[in-house]
């Protein structure tokens, strides 16, 4: 049975039949991520008969292990043994070391025959994005329109994603590069856009002239998972900041583009990149603030502090808020504040737009019965996705006037009676398709990367070091006070409602 899905953005044309090449199907993001993306759509009918999926592993003997690994992890995901048998058949295993030039041969021989769209993934370590495209190239594996899938981050600054994005250029032309992510292949967040412009009612209102502040926040409850090695070189504003946060934005502010062809949009988000007032120096100590969780309690449960649990000192951030303007003619003047962590107090990704005051109450002032507070908006990505509009509203009765804010509720899975896909279903098939609108433009990533490197220059000129928050909280005090200087206040969750 083919099941429905809500595509906010249109799915144009069928999925050609396809290679799909995965390096690093033994790692996390594979198992956890792509194989089940792919399986689910193979269940629905969306992906052609004869295309394959071939997993890389380096491993000697692994080859034997990839389907076992990939059903048990199916199986996790709450795919049907069906569903799982009718995908196995399609992963082929291949063993290719991505530093050994020869080892690609293998690949090229599981590779040689037909006449399909190819594509690689590259869900590796970044520093292997640059050895396997040269390899790739090397061995004639690009040729005939063969298309490179990056996962972010690209580099770790400005500098090094120069570099990767140079190297890769070198070796194939960007209508071919699809740079993930994910965050843009999540509905939520595509339906920014349809909120933004398929609807007069917020546009109008969308610029300085009506909204006071916004709020865009990405709490996790998750710690370091798996991947302390990792984190512990990035922290909090590479890792979410420099892409998924500052994506958010670019689709929170943007113009309207002309059409929604991939180079439009990606222009517009551009335009509102390069329209970040830089931070920079000692502005770093007033408006942006960095934490790192100490022991508390998540979901009821004691949790380590992230020392802790990394074992070793470290001066990384879990946590940054940022205080942040868009110097735009629609924009100027509206402070935008962004806000990341890991072990918060829930897992909540919004974006809250608080509007500003009526210009004059025509209700008692000095009564606190009849006090008003400001429209709010709060786009809620995950989970409990939906829109809310906090208003001002009569309190029933003939007694004294009374006015109270309520809140227009508008939940994703009671106006839509279907599952939402995961954000790698959607994006898996957008590159065999060839629709690069959900996938980062080479400026774009660079423009996200000089806003945020003279941060970091900041943080180490200034020595700003991360304040302690208590796991299972909000952040650092700091972060509160970087907005109550202002008048204002962070949302917790749900826009505070
Ligand atoms: N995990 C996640 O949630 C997310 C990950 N990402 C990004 O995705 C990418 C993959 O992350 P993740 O899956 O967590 O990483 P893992 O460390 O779990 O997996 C890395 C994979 O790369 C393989 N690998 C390492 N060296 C080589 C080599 N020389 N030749 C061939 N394969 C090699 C590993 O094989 P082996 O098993 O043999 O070591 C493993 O399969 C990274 O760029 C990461 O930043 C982005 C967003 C979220
Ligand atoms: O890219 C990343 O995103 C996840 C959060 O993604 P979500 O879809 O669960 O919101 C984050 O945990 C991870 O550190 C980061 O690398």
């Amino acid at each position: 049975m083919q099941i429905e899905y809500p595509q906010l953005l249109p799915e144009r044309t069928p999925v050609p039949v396809f290679d799909l090449v995965i390096f690093g199907a033994t790692g996390d993001l594979a198992l956890r991520k792509l194989f089940p993306a792919l399986a689910r759509r193979l269940a629905e009918g969306v992906l052609p008969a004869g295309s394959r999926v071939v997993g890389v592993v380096r491993r000697v003997g692994s080859e034997d292990d990839l389907a076992r690994l990939v059903a048990e992890r199916l199986k996790e995901d709450g795919l049907s043994q069906r569903e799982i048998d009718a995908f196995l058949p399609m992963l082929v295993p291949v063993r290719v070391d991505a530093k050994e030039p020869d080892s690609f041969k293998e690949l090229e021989k599981v590779l040689s025959d037909g006449e399909r769209v190819r594509a690689f993934y590259l869900s590796t370590p970044p520093d292997l994005f640059v050895p396997i495209g040269r390899n790739l190239a090397l061995h004639g594996l690009l040729e005939n329109g063969g298309r490179l899938i990056l996962e972010k981050p690209l580099g770790h600054d400005l500098r090094s994603a120069r570099a990767i994005n140079g190297a890769i250029g070198e070796v194939l032309p960007e209508a071919r590069t699809y740079r993930i992510d994910h965050y843009l292949g999540k509905e939520t967040v595509q339906n920014l856009l349809v909120l933004r412009f398929a609807n007069t009612l917020f546009e109008r209102s969308w610029s300085s002239r009506d909204i006071d502040h916004v709020q865009i926040t990405c709490a996790e409850t998750v710690g370091l998972e798996k991947r302390a090695g990792y984190y512990d070189q990035v922290g909090a504003l590479r890792d979410m900041v420099q892409n998924h946060v500052l994506q958010l934005l670019c689709l929170f502010a943007i113009e309207p583009p002309n059409t929604l062809d991939a180079d439009a949009v990606r222009d517009e988000k551009v335009r509102v990149l390069r329209a970040l007032r830089p931070i920079a120096g000692s502005e770093v100590l007033t408006k942006t603030v960095r934490g790192q969780y100490g022991a508390g309690s998540v979901d009821g449960r004691p949790v380590p502090g992230y020392l802790q649990e990394l074992g070793h000192e470290s001066m990384t951030e879990t946590f940054a808020a940022l205080r942040c303007e868009l110097d735009t003619w629609r924009w100027a003047g509206v402070p935008i504040y962004l806000r990341t962590g890991k072990r918060m107090a829930e897992r909540c990704s919004e974006i809250v737009v608080t509007f500003k005051p009526v210009p004059h109450s025509i209700f008692p002032a000095r009564d606190s019965r009849t006090a008003l507070e400001a429209n709010r908006l709060i786009i809620r990505l995950q989970p409990n996705d939906g829109l809310r509009l906090q208003m001002m509203m009569k309190v029933p009765g003939s007694g004294r006037l009374k006015l109270v804010p309520r809140t227009l509720d508008l939940k994703y899975e009671t106006a839509f009676d279907m599952r939402t896909p995961d954000a790698y279903e959607r994006l898996l098939t957008d590159v065999i398709r060839g629709d690069q609108t959900l996938f980062m433009r080479r400026d774009e990533v660079e423009a996200a990367w000089s806003w945020i490197d003279p941060i970091v220059e900041g943080w180490h000129e200034y020595y700003a070091v991360p304040h302690r928050y208590q796991a299972g909280g909000w952040g650092p005090s700091q972060s509160i006070g970087m907005i109550e200087r202002e008048g204002r206040s962070w949302a917790e969750s749900d826009g505070g409602l």
